[in-house]
């Protein structure tokens, strides 16, 4: 992880403009949060075997992309969703591009990227940055997964509603995102999806985006969708992630990450990041030369994940571009990177400070938006992820749920600071969570951090 350099995944971060928004603000903190007196051990991540007697199968006949032996469709045992896989691959791979050309246009419109709202940045009730992205993503996944499976029951779990785009106010901002959407589905067959008969009307959109409010729960079947994770990252031209998750029965069975600021080989992000995407207006790279994004994805109990590149940066969805992804091996802190949001108002930068030197680790740590930390961990560019919010804040399922699964199946640890799996099961909050969410690269470091979060819990200001 050294390559990396920090300043390169916090720049935007450290701009006057990006320091003032949210307000970081931790008053209301109440003390002695409750902690969970116990739960069932963690579920351990899959054994190295059970990986390698798993594969990749690619163009084959209908194109499936996994075939994990022992549990293939109709096979008893575990499923190995194949198809739902392959649905939400292209569809988040659709959504990158969406995406990558809304943030181009609010780079263009306001280059500090400092997401003001003359930009094209909206602000919700809770004051957090909202974009055309966000509607337009939520708009695409409802209308390509539900036309993928040609069944009206698809049901997804998202964080946008249609409330100000349904407005009186919300007539241009409504026109925009119907643009952006007809933009991208025009083009779905380039990544192997259908594109409609004709280009949807502002009504459809809206009725894409209201498809997408299932509330959740321990039974059946939802996707959950965050349509851009990372807000702040996005508008200030920084790293951001879309997150699909499919959960049955309460469980997260399949994940997918699509980080299109995040190459698929960490030496490709440096410094100069920003600077060549914005150049890249000026003059277009070549196909297959900018390589500026990845995708990644797992399915529970594959014991494997993977990641390929953008379709937007290679011209084709090609599964033979996928590799594995693992985490990393590193076990002694020292040498360990761990990574938390970039703002503190989303963590206690304090905390994790303390808990750091008590554990032993000695670089600086690593602040990146949205779930690319995640990402980050599932592929081995830092071993340790922690997240404490302030007492009150509840985390929501789509935050979280694909980059779980992902990093369990590249081998990682991941549950709340008890110690605890985080549970899917009660809605669209992550209900119960013990305190703070710690995903690791493996479990001797992850120990180590829960007995440092013990030890000095009691005497923190959380
Ligand atoms: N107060 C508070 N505390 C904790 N978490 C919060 C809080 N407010 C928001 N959120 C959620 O955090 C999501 C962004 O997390 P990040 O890790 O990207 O944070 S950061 O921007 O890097 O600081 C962010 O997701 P997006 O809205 O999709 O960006 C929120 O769901
Ligand atoms: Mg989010």
């Amino acid at each position: 992880m050294g390559s990396i350099r920090l300043s390169a995944w916090t720049a935007a971060s450290s701009s006057p403009a990006a320091r003032g928004f949210p307000p970081s603000d931790w008053r209301g903190r109440v003390r002695g949060r409750r902690r969970r007196a116990h739960c069932a051990p963690p579920s351990a991540p899959p054994p190295p075997s059970l990986g390698a007697s798993s594969r990749l199968r690619v163009g084959t006949q209908h194109e499936l992309l996994w075939d994990c032996r022992g549990g293939g469709l109709g096979g008893g045992g575990r499923r190995d969703y194949a198809k739902e896989m392959e649905a939400a691959v292209r569809v988040v791979q659709v959504a990158c591009t969406l995406c990558q050309r809304v943030q181009d246009s609010l780079l263009l419109a306001n280059p500090a990227g400092s997401g003001s709202n003359s930009g094209g940045v909206h602000s919700k009730l809770d004051r957090s940055p909202v974009t055309v992205a966000d509607w337009g993503v939520q708009a695409i996944v409802s209308w390509l997964l539900s036309d993928f499976f040609r069944d009206e029951s698809v049901s997804i779990v998202a964080e946008e509603d249609d409330q100000t785009l349904s407005s009186s106010d919300g007539t241009a901002l409504l026109e925009s995102v119907v643009a952006a959407v007809n933009g991208c589905l025009v083009e779905a067959p380039k990544y192997g999806l259908r594109s409609p008969e004709k280009d949807l009307r502002a009504s459809d959109v809206l009725q894409a985006i209201r498809k997408c409010s299932s509330a959740g729960g321990p039974k059946g079947r939802f996707w959950v969708l965050d349509p851009v994770d990372g807000t702040l990252g996005f508008v200030r031209g920084d790293q951001y992630a879309i997150a699909l998750a499919l959960i049955e029965d309460g469980e997260v069975v399949l994940g997918v990450l699509g980080c299109p600021n995040y190459p698929m080989k960490k030496e490709w992000l440096n410094y100069h990041q920003r600077y060549y995407r914005l150049m890249s207006k000026v003059a277009p790279p070549a196909s297959g030369s900018w390589n500026k994004g990845c995708v990644m994805y797992a399915h529970k109990g594959c014991g494997q994940a993977w990641m390929q590149p953008l379709v937007h940066d290679f011209g084709m969805l090609n599964w033979h571009n996928s590799r594995e992804i693992q985490v990393s091996s590193v076990s002694d802190p020292v040498s360990a990177t761990f990574c938390e949001p970039v703002e503190k108002a989303n963590s206690s930068h304090s905390f994790t400070a303390g808990l750091a030197h008590s554990v032993g680790l000695r670089k600086q740590p690593l602040r990146v938006y949205s779930m690319v930390k995640y990402a980050a961990i599932a592929r081995g560019d830092a071993e340790i992820f922690m997240k404490f919010a302030r007492a009150g804040y509840k985390e929501k399922i789509w935050d979280h749920a694909a980059g779980v699964v992902i990093i369990q199946e590249a081998g990682g640890v991941i549950t709340d600071a008890g110690g605890c799996p985080l549970d899917f099961s009660r809605g669209v909050y992550l209900e119960g969570l013990d305190r703070g969410i710690i995903a690791c690269s493996g479990a001797l470091l992850h120990h180590r951090i829960l007995e440092a979060v013990d030890a000095s819990w009691n005497s923190s200001t959380l």
